[in-house]
């Protein structure tokens, strides 16, 4: 398995193997040992796997959980998505940035953000299933959303021109400046 370096240093783009024959192809999808070693972790690494289906122009997020954050290793198994993720470690120099990265079912690469990352995507392709491994549980209560828009944190989402299909929840996400007083 390929890994590749990121705009953050601790999120990883990972090319996994594909392997085709005469009936489709196999692909590994998620091998405990080899992402302890590779990500350099603790097992266990993943406690809870979700799959969700999308249609076009969706966005999910921008999600993440305040005393429990999980680590999530992302991958798309039908259509494509902008996978977008903001620093949300207050010891970071890169607390508040972003970072966008297009994954796809073309191929077999995988996205791992640690936790204290905030976490999203915008379908670009109707039908657009999303499989990912999850580091801890899914704790509602613990759950925040920062909005997805908020000015001070400018995320360039692809076809900014029409407006994105979002949940009450996400659409009622707080900026980063109510999440630094929410979390202090
Ligand atoms: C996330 C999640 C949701 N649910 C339920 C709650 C709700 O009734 C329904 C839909 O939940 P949501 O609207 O939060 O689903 P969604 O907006 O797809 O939430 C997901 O978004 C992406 C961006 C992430 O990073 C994930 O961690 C997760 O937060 O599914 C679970 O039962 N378990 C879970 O782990």
């Amino acid at each position: 398995m390929q890994i590749r370096e990121t705009f953050f240093e601790s999120v990883h783009l990972l090319d996994v193997p594909r392997y085709p024959d005469e009936r489709g192809w196999f692909s590994e999808s998620q091998h405990q040992q080899q992402y302890a070693d590779l990500l350099g972790l603790d097992a266990p690494v993943f406690l809870q796997s979700n799959v969700s289906h999308s249609h076009i122009n969706v966005l999910r997020g921008m999600h993440a959980q305040l005393t429990r954050p999980q680590g999530k290793l992302i991958q798309v198994l039908s259509g494509e998505i902008y996978d977008v993720f903001v620093d949300l470690r207050a010891d970071q120099a890169t607390f508040g940035l972003w970072h966008g990265i297009r994954l796809s079912a073309q191929n077999s690469q995988q996205l791992w953000i640690p936790a204290g990352f905030a976490h999203g995507f915008l379908t670009l392709a109707q039908d657009t299933t999303v499989l990912y491994h999850c580091s801890d549980y899914y704790v509602p209560n613990d759950q925040i959303t920062l909005l997805w828009n908020d000015p001070d944190i400018n995320i360039q989402w692809p076809n900014s021109h029409t407006s994105p299909v979002l949940s009450p929840k996400d659409q009622a996400g707080m900026t980063l400046k109510e999440y630094i007083k929410c979390a202090s």
